[in-house]
Order: structure tokens, then sequence, then C-alpha cells
């Protein structure tokens, strides 16, 4: 993919309503990116996520880790994590996505997808720990996996292929009224890391 004659324009809105969501493209060279997705792999204290499903408790094949500024805890699928500290590399990723939206965060979830066999499920991050209609900034290393979007309400669908070393923000009122998803896929069958950067509540904000 080459930089320079890309044609994706970060300020077209991928969602025809209800919510902002902006593909900014590859911002890293390729070296870039391979750089970062080496280390993350390596670095970061992966673990299976714990999720309580109807009351079971389940270890899931995707592996994930969450960074934040300070010890914070936070609850989804029904478990209560604690964040780990930034770790200068991901500092560095952290200042990146900043630059390229503008927008301040102080955690970040990460997911390891090992092949195509691993995905997420339809959500929306509208935990009650965030920051309500706070953008998420997202991106991606590695395979190249489909990120796709469902209205609520009318059930309408879009996606959008999310490429190495892409951007990919998530704004205003889209957690509300959409959620998203990665499919599995029988085509993928490399690694990818996503890291979703956020904005947690600070206790008594
Ligand atoms: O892997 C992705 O692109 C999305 C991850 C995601 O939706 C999440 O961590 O909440
Ligand atoms: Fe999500």
């Amino acid at each position: 993919m080459d930089l320079f004659t890309r044609t994706d324009d970060p300020r077209r809105n991928l969602l025809p309503e209800d919510g902002v969501v902006e593909y900014h493209g590859p911002i890293l060279s390729h070296a870039d990116a391979d750089n970062y997705f080496e280390l993350l792999l390596n670095d970061i204290e992966w673990r299976h996520d714990e999720a309580v499903i109807f009351g079971k408790r389940i270890t899931t094949k995707r592996q994930v880790a969450w960074y934040a500024d300070e010890a914070f805890s936070y609850t989804y699928s029904n478990t209560t994590k604690t964040a780990l500290p930034w770790s200068p590399m991901l500092r560095d990723l952290k200042s990146i996505v900043e630059t390229a939206c503008g927008e301040t965060f102080n955690s970040c979830l990460l997911n390891l997808y090992r092949d195509g066999s691993e995905g997420m499920a339809w959500h929306s991050d509208a935990e009650k720990d965030l920051v309500r209609n706070g953008t998420i900034g997202s991106m991606s290393f590695g395979a190249e996996r489909k990120f796709a979007f469902k209205h609520k309400q009318t059930k309408a669908t879009v996606s959008q292929i999310l490429e190495h070393g892409s951007l990919l923000t998530m704004k205003g009122t889209t957690q509300t009224h959409w959620l998203h998803s990665v499919p599995k896929t029988k085509k993928v069958m490399s690694p990818r890391i996503n890291l979703t950067f956020r904005k947690i509540r600070q206790p008594n904000v």
C-alpha cells in the first residue's frame, strides 16, 4: 500500500446516520507498522479474556490486554479488570493516535486474533466506565480483517477492511446506535493486533 496515493478521506463518515466513523487508512509507514507489530506481539502481557455469559464464566480464544494511566478497574462482559501501566512503546502509539485524531486518551484495550478463526461478536463500547460519547481511536496491525457495523434499530450494515498500520475513529453517538464486530473468516491464516484507545471516566468525574 502506497501511503501517498491512497484516496481515503478521513473526513468522510462511513455511517449514514446516528454516529460518526472515520477511516484514516494507514497512518504509519509499512516498516514502522511491521516494527510495532513485532514489539506488540512480544512485549504485551497477552492473556485469554474472561467473560461471564448467562452466569457462566468462559475464557475467550482471543487474547487481550488492558493498559491505562492508572491502575483503573474497568468492568465489561460482567468481569472486572485492572489496568497495567503504559509501556514506552504504548505511550508512543497513544501519542501518534492522539495527534492523528486531535483527542486525548487515558486507556487502551488490546486484542490479539491469532487467525481468522478468532473474531469479536456484535457489541457496542458504551460501558458505564467510559466517558459518554467519547471518541475511540482504533489502530490495527498485521492481517487485514473486516470491521462491520450494524444499526441497532434499522439493522443497516456498513463495513470497512482495516489495513496494517491503519487508524479508524468512532465518535459521537456511534456506540448508542450501532453495534460493531470483527467477523470470523476462513480466509485469514495470520495474526492481527488491534488497539482501541479510550477515555475512561476518572473517579469523581
Ligand atoms: O479488533 C477490532 O478491530 C475491534 C475491537 C473492539 O471492538 C473492541 O476492543 O471493543
Ligand atoms: Fe468494540
